[in-house]
């Protein structure tokens, strides 16, 4: 209670010197950069004042520049302690006259003071003792405590006090902290766990949810928010698995699981489980994390480059022929029907199935291609289909997707179709009629949204005779036919096609061959390509890495191809003859000379070369006619 004399006191008693009180914004700053400190202060400065039996003292807290955060005591103290001390908020009192005051010795000494009475340099201040203990965080002085009291006699518990309450302070701000960066963590630790593409969920030993994350929610077909604090049995129409790690205490990882919700949805995914246990060993909790096996397919495609990196552009030909195949693949490209490609090894079968799929809606989906004839006959099938966990003895843990899986969402090109055993033919024929496929050893069913491309240089009705091809699957590839021609039956092309390798295979090999001379494209124009594109750009790689100047020449093509030539000159004749090319070259102008009677412009025609280009040769082999 203010009395009428301490009423009469503040009206006219002395003030303390008029000192500086923060303007109001640089005071809200300094509070919002002090609010732990004030927070956790609070607590301390209500409880000592409700602790003390007298009335006569303040108690306030400051910053570590004696800026006065906190006030808290009896009204008429806090009046008086306000004239004598210019204790208020947001005073400065580091500008105080008195620097040997409670609160500037704590501060300057970083340890607790005590200054009584007229210990005091301003007069104002001498009716007063004052005890001040510093708050220090990791060695760094946060502010003071003050317990000032309107008394000159010292108090001998007050400085005691004071210092147990800014400890107290001390400690109750550093829980604060730690709990706030156990918040922070939980914030990240969350965003990540609510960030990954994989669904994760945790449960207690009793095998109730502690933790599910939105993903996991998706997959269980469960409110994420519902579910925590009940039974994951309570959540799935299965049994969950999850429920064996807390009976066995071992985890296990990338387990393949199919899993059927309460809303009847289907995932077909990859399970990790762990078990958590805390500090004595002791079994608390199950982490589970769980993926959808089309994003692990996904990046196992990517990984592998399971892409078709060749377009229509790169199917080089002006020839007619070469233009309707194209035309024909370009139609097929808009659809998704099943598409056979016929024509012989090393013609573009698979650069035309990859041109397809890229031309296709389904781009941006996996190309799988597998050469039916390159593989062993007992791998096919699981290679194709995947075999199921503990298919057989060697498998992978756990099982493995086949081709088929990985091609999901995009195309599967099946090359050397005509090569696949019979036995693996009715289950190809199942995908090719209702996309599904069993994996070897397994009994799920998984549906594929496939693209099947198949292609071959077989006769596949004739297989089909022979019963080695079944009708029935031919049938089905048979809905859209492109047939690739031979290299030997589009010999227009052969000079484009060259200058695309010399081009293709330079960059390759970083060589500088810009072309090819006349004479030796015309060697190339007249063979038969047995092996066709493939052959050419084969003996195109060789020339280039022999050749030492700008342009490959007949020296640089293999003897077969120039024999084969001069074979078609004069076929009765055996050449078993060895001889260097340029003898070669020369041998074979003498005798189209010879067959031609010396018609220059004949046998120019039948070379393949100008009339001045064989004037030339002649020079050079001193050749007459
Ligand atoms: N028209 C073309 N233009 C450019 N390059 C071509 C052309 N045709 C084929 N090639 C090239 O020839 C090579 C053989 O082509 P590809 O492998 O597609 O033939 P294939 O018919 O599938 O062969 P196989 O029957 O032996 O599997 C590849 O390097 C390909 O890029």
């Amino acid at each position: 209670m203010i009395n009428k004399e301490s009423m009469e006191f503040l009206k006219t008693g002395s003030m303390a010197k008029d000192r500086n009180v923060l303007p109001k914004e640089l005071f809200e700053r300094i509070i919002a950069n002090n609010s732990i400190l004030i927070e956790n202060a609070k607590v301390f400065m209500d409880y000592l004042l409700s602790f003390m039996q007298e009335k006569n003292f303040t108690i306030i807290l400051t910053d570590k520049n004696a800026n006065v955060l906190e006030i808290v005591g009896g009204e008429y103290i806090l009046q008086r302690s306000k004239k004598d001390l210019n204790f208020l908020k947001g005073a400065i009192l580091n500008e105080s006259l008195d620097e040997k005051s409670a609160i500037n010795l704590a501060i300057k000494h970083k340890s607790p003071s005590q200054v009584c009475g007229d210990e005091h340099q301003e007069p104002s201040h001498k009716n007063w003792s004052c005890y001040a203990a510093p708050i220090m965080i990791e060695e760094e002085l946060m502010g003071t405590l003050c317990l000032s009291a309107y008394t000159k006699e010292p108090n001998a518990k007050a400085l005691g006090m004071i210092i147990a309450s800014a400890k107290g302070i001390e400690n109750q701000i550093k829980n604060h902290l730690k709990t706030l960066k156990i918040q922070e963590q939980m914030k990240y630790q969350s965003a990540i766990v609510e960030n990954i593409s994989e669904g994760f969920l945790m449960i207690d030993n009793k095998g109730v949810v502690t933790y599910l994350n939105e993903k996991g929610s998706k997959i269980l077909g469960v409110n994420k928010v519902e579910s925590i604090g009940r039974h994951i049995g309570d959540l799935v129409p299965f049994k969950p698995i999850i429920l064996e790690v807390l009976s066995t205490g071992k985890g296990y990882t990338d387990r393949e699981y199919v899993l059927e919700n309460y809303k009847g949805e289907k995932f077909h995914l990859l399970k990790t489980a762990n078990p958590i246990r805390d500090e004595n060993g002791e079994l608390i909790g199950v982490i589970d994390i769980f993926k959808e096996i089309k994003y692990v397919k996904k990046m196992v495609n990517s990984m592998l480059g399971a892409k078709a990196s060749f377009t229509f552009d790169d199917i080089v030909g002006d020839s007619s022929k070469i233009q309707e195949s194209i035309a024909i693949a370009k139609n097929a490209a808009q659809s998704s029907s099943n598409t056979l490609i016929l024509g012989e090894s090393g013609t573009g079968k698979e650069l035309f199935a990859q041109a397809i799929h890229n031309h296709s809606s389904r781009r941006n989906g996996p190309f799988i291609a597998i050469n039916c004839a390159a593989m062993p006959k007992e791998l096919i099938e699981s290679e194709l289909f995947g075999y199921a966990a503990g298919a057989f003895t060697g498998g992978i843990k756990g099982g493995r997707p086949g081709k088929f899986e990985l091609a999901n969402g995009g195309t599967i090109f099946l090359d050397e179709i005509g090569d696949m055993p019979i036995s693996v033919q009715a289950k190809l024929l199942r995908v090719l009629q209702d996309r599904k496929v069993v994996r070897v050893g397994g009994d799920n069913v998984f549906k594929v949204d496939v693209r099947i491309i198949a292609a071959t240089n077989k006769n596949l009705q004739e297989a089909c005779k022979a019963n080695e091809f079944r009708w029935d699957i031919y049938y089905r590839l048979n809905v859209l036919t492109i047939n690739v021609p031979p290299l030997r039956k589009r010999k227009e092309d052969i000079e484009v096609i060259t200058l695309h390798l010399i081009k293709k295979i330079n960059k390759r090999l970083e060589k500088v061959v810009t072309g090819i001379t006349e004479s030796a494209l015309n060697v190339l124009k007249s063979n038969s390509w047995k092996g066709n594109v493939r052959e050419l750009e084969n003996i195109l790689e060789r020339a280039i890495n022999v050749c030492e100047g700008n342009e490959i020449d007949i020296q640089q093509l293999p003897e077969n191809i120039i024999s084969e030539q001069s074979m078609i000159v004069d076929n009765n004749e055996d050449f078993f003859e060895i001889m260097s090319l340029e003898e070669m070259e020369r041998k074979l102008i003498e005798k189209i000379l010879i067959h031609c009677k010396g018609n220059i412009s004949k046998a120019s025609k039948v070379l393949s070369v100008s009339r001045n280009t064989l004037y030339n040769k002649m020079e050079k082999y001193r050749l007459t006619i």
